[in-house]
């Protein structure tokens, strides 16, 4: 076995990779880009697939399968929805030694597949709401170094795509999915996420207006979108030509109606940010919610001198309380493997990010008790035998929520109001995340970019590293800064100085 020997704080890049690896999450694959997604790592997959599917399913969504290839005419159907992303697009150009008649993309995400049959399906009101999602993969090519979870070619997720009759029916879906994505995280995760809006530079540009959830890693300072829900407004109807008869119409030839749109996307992406802001120098941490093991249960005390009465008694002890807590729907799991020692266990079942560990002893057991240790904190507490079940789950309750509790501190200590512009790169550079009052204008997310990507204000870096890496909007989040208000007509962009409208969210991201 090997434990993680990278530090978080020395070798970012390095530990996530081991951790990743020697937790058996995942394992790298011979095509750059892509890895592959292990049963500890696909388990938390299933658990997020798992909370959202009932999520939207009482929100009237139904999944559904649509093919993954594109073909260019169907693709390109729209030029400037795909212009920017052209150079994404992976395309099968043969079968066997023969070319295809025409190449095929593999989908990069749905609009352009699902939109043409949205035309067939829909042709009266009544046919609205249409609300369908596919769980699925989708492949982009992209050149960015890849990072496993965080930015791979080819990615598991889910898109939701719906058409409705009004605006403010697709709006409200649009702010009810935003919610569930901020569940999965702060309730899943156990990772406190910044709800908002993107700026017009950052949003969907296909959309009329992105909503965001933004995670924040604290290691390196940088903000990352966490989940997407758009709202698409006629856009694309149009483009599709989407329409239902306008039902209060009393002409002869009733007026056509563009329907509504709405869709929306969360990704693996989600298990890395979860991995990155939990682990620690001993490898995984896993929140209760989504470990696949939440206790393993290790006997100790024995010696070389122990008799074969005691290892047994041990033995029995650990299965039955294995038993005790998996009728108690806890997932439990014993390690009675002989030629291991205690501390060699430990160190294995940490390195798994296992959020409960009991150990089980002569001495505890004489006591008809366990020793209980916490993988989030390392805190051991003796628990009694009698009402284990009742004491380990509200043990892994409160692991759950100090994770997040914790995790959210972090951010909010991180997050700091920016009044004058002189005070964004260094803010920055301290690790954290800029909110400023903000003119909402494009040229002017472009001058903060560019500002804070040289380090403009004439202090040389730190290290003589490439030049940082600019600032750009995260969102403008929903829950504006009331002290100091901004004041409209008075307060000034920092940047700019023009008329600032709301407080945004800038960072470094990824
Ligand atoms: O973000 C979502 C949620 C799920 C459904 N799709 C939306 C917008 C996706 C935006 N996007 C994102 N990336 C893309 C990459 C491509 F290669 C490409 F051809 C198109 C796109 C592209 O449209
Ligand atoms: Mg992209």
């Amino acid at each position: 076995l090997l434990g993680v020997t990278a530090s978080k704080e020395g070798d970012f890049p390095k530990w996530y990779n081991q951790v990743l690896t020697r937790s058996e999450m995942l394992d790298y694959y011979d095509v750059s880009g892509c890895y592959i997604v292990r049963p500890l790592g696909y388990f938390v997959w299933q658990q997020i697939q798992e909370f959202f599917d009932a999520g939207i399913r009482s929100l009237g969504v139904r999944n559904c399968y649509f093919p993954m290839f594109v073909s260019s005419r169907v693709l390109e159907r729209e030029k400037d929805h795909i212009e920017g992303f052209a150079p994404e697009v992976a395309w099968v150009t043969k079968a066997g030694s023969k070319d295809l008649e025409e190449p095929l993309a593999i989908r990069p995400t749905s609009e352009t597949v699902m939109y043409p049959y949205f035309a067939k399906w829909i042709r009266s009101y009544r046919d609205l709401p249409l609300k369908i999602n596919q769980w699925c993969s989708v492949v982009r090519w992209e050149f960015k170094n890849p990072q496993p979870f965080l930015r791979t070619r080819e990615f598991l997720w889910q898109e939701g795509h719906c058409a409705h009759f009004t605006k403010d029916e697709a709006m409200t879906e649009v702010h009810d999915i935003l919610a569930l994505y901020r569940r999965v995280y702060e309730e899943l995760l156990a990772v406190p996420v910044i709800e908002g809006v993107k700026s017009e530079k950052e949003k969907f540009a296909g959309g009329v207006a992105t909503t965001t959830v933004e995670g924040f890693i604290p290691t390196t300072g940088r903000g990352i979108q966490g989940g997407t829900s758009h709202y698409l407004g006629q856009n694309f109807s149009k483009m599709f030509n989407v329409v239902v008869e306008d039902p209060e119409s009393t002409e002869a030839e009733r007026p056509k109606i563009h329907v509504h749109q709405t869709s929306w996307g969360l990704s693996t992406r989600t298990i890395g940010v979860m991995v990155m802001i939990h682990g620690d120098d001993k490898g995984l941490v896993l929140p209760p919610r989504v470990a696949e093991t939440q206790v393993i249960i290790i006997p100790c005390g024995l010696t070389v001198k122990s008799s074969d009465e005691d290892r047994r008694r041990i033995a029995d002890a650990c299965l039955n309380v294995e038993a005790r807590l998996k009728m108690a729907g806890v997932r439990a799991e014993s390690d009675l493997r002989e030629n291991y020692t205690p501390g060699f266990k430990y160190s294995h079942w940490e390195v798994r990010g296992v959020p409960l560990r009991l150990e089980v002893g002569p001495k505890d057991l004489d006591k008809q008790s366990v020793l209980s240790v916490r993988r989030d904190n390392a805190d051991k507490a003796s628990m009694s035998l009698d009402g284990l079940e009742e004491s380990v789950k509200i043990m892994l309750i409160n692991i759950q929520d100090t994770m997040l509790s914790k995790a959210r501190a972090t951010l909010d200590s991180r997050v700091k109001l920016v009044l004058k512009w002189e005070d964004f790169v260094p803010t920055l550079n301290s690790k954290c995340l800029t909110l400023i009052p903000w003119c909402e204008r494009e040229e002017c997310e472009d001058q903060i970019k560019d500002r804070s990507s040289r380090d403009s204000l004439g202090d040389e870096p730190e290290d003589d590293k490439a030049p940082s890496m600019g600032a750009k909007s995260l969102c403008l989040p929903f829950k504006q800064p009331e002290n100091p208000a901004i004041v409209p007509g008075e307060t000034k962009c920092i940047q700019c100085g023009e008329n600032a409208k709301r407080y945004a969210l800038f960072g470094r991201s990824y």
